[in-house]
């Protein structure tokens, strides 16, 4: 097990590149299912975690990658007849799974997957995909672990109406639709950039997907869809995750490949705090000194602030001048890192949904473990304005979602390494 060593007090200089967004690539990666024809070529693939569990669940579904990490390209052959089941094993270690059964359904006509259950952040249930599975005319049954859904021919286009703007349903819907017999419409979508990514993609392929990053989506069903090549858009939280790295240590950074207007809510957010933000030829610059000024945000979907970004934002709104609230509203219990902050001598407590700061905290250098992936990143960043040590354990969340993280803040100047446990230990003796 490894453990990232970061000593607080260097402000960071320099430049960074992000890499592809991890949230757009795995539900892309299970749209590729989509194609009965031809290869898809992804560029700007991250070399993430998260990557390699969706190339194993593909793989196990009869779909053939060649994967070349260090061109960030992958090549998908789905064009065989594909298996229907998504086993445990890999729904358990990442949620993302469960974007297969649109496709696979869509597809074959029955899909099998395993329930993912709740995790680090929430309950998460999956009831809204399985409502527009089910008005597009299968029949969903449980059992042994496992939700199964089954059609008779091709699925039928819907009108669906989402409780709530989820994500994962308006994707798994989305591709299931792309195949369906006639127009599907769905409304009260989820509006984030990675859905735009998706409906690209699948408009690539050959489909007919209008209005995405909208409230309303419509999709026109194809008989089939070929396989495309297809850039992925550049992730916007760990462009954002960089932008608090650099504020967090008074440092002035140029984050290259950052989109604004994917980031509209966080860099307003920013601004309010006295952080100064510069669209330049690269990307972003971003430049601070201190004070800055405590904020109140809540997490919505998007445009509203992103619940994604929440961890790492507290991490600076610990360091601002006066009281902050932070506000979660999309995921029921995304403040587990809160305790590990505490250890580092955080002033903050959780009313309800809201965790009030009061700022600014000294923060001091502990031993702390990451409860997700977010929250890792957020106590790294706290580690770079601690006064003193900070080690971070449980690194096995941040590597799904972040690429030589440690690596990236080094070469910025940040004091900071990552090493085994073992060798953690004996440093721990010196
Ligand atoms: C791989 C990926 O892209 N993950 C992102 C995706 O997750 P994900 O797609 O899981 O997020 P959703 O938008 O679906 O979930 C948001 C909220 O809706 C609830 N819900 C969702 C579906 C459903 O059928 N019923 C239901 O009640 C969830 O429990 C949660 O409270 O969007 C989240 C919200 O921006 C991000 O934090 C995740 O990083
Ligand atoms: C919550 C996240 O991802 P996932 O939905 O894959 O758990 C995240 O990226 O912060």
């Amino acid at each position: 097990m490894d453990q990232i060593i970061v000593k607080g007090g260097q402000k960071l200089k320099g430049k960074v590149r992000v890499e592809g967004a991890k949230n757009a690539v795995l539900p892309i990666l299970a749209g590729a299912l989509l194609a009965s024809n031809g290869k898809s070529i992804l560029k700007e693939v991250p070399n993430l975690a998260d990557v390699y569990t969706i190339q194993e669940v593909l793989k196990s579904l009869n779909v053939s990658i060649d994967y070349f990490p260090e061109k960030n390209e992958m090549v998908i052959d789905a064009s065989q007849t594909l298996s229907s089941e998504a086993q445990f094993e890999y729904v358990r270690k990442m949620r993302a799974s469960i974007l297969v059964m649109g496709p696979v359904l869509a597809r074959n006509g029955f899909a099998r997957v395993a329930l993912p259950g709740g995790c680090a952040i929430g309950s998460r249930p999956i009831d809204q995909h399985l409502k527009g599975f089910e008005a597009m005319g299968s029949q969903i049954t449980f059992g042994n672990g496992f939700v199964e859904a089954k059609t008779t021919g091709r699925l039928r286009g819907a009108k669906i109406y989402l409780d709530f703007p989820s994500v994962g349903a308006t994707e798994n819907i989305m591709t299931a639709a792309a195949l369906a017999d006639g127009v599907t419409v769905i409304e009260n979508a989820a509006k984030e950039p990675e859905i735009v990514d998706l409906a690209n993609y699948i408009n690539e392929m050959g489909g007919r997907v209008v209005g995405a990053g909208t409230d309303t989506m419509r999709i026109e069903g194809v008989k089939e869809l070929n396989g495309a090549e297809h850039y992925i858009i550049p992730d916007r939280v760990e462009a954002g995750t960089f932008m608090v790295a650099a504020a967090i240590t008074e440092g002035d950074v140029i984050i290259e490949n950052a989109v604004p207007e994917h980031m509209a809510a966080l860099i307003s957010k920013l601004e309010e705090m006295g952080v100064d933000i510069q669209e330049v030829e690269e990307g972003l610059r971003i430049r601070a000194s201190r004070p800055l000024r405590s904020i109140d945000i809540k997490t919505m979907p998007h445009p509203g602030f992103p619940t994604d970004m929440q961890s790492q934002m507290m991490s600076l709104m610990l360091t601002a001048q006066g009281n902050g609230i932070l506000t979660e509203t999309v995921f029921e219990n995304r403040f587990m890192h809160v305790e590990e902050f505490r250890r580092m001598n955080a002033s903050v407590k959780i009313e309800g949904r809201s965790v009030i700061m009061e700022g600014p905290s000294k923060l001091q250098g502990a031993e702390v473990s990451a409860t997700d992936l977010r929250a890792a990143a957020a106590l790294i960043l706290a580690g770079l304005a601690a006064e003193g040590i900070t080690r971070v354990n449980k690194l096995y969340h941040l590597d799904r979602g972040y690429v030589n993280f440690h690596k990236k803040l080094a070469a910025l100047g940040a004091d900071i390494e990552r090493v085994t446990t073992e060798e953690a230990k004996v440093e721990q003796l010196v």
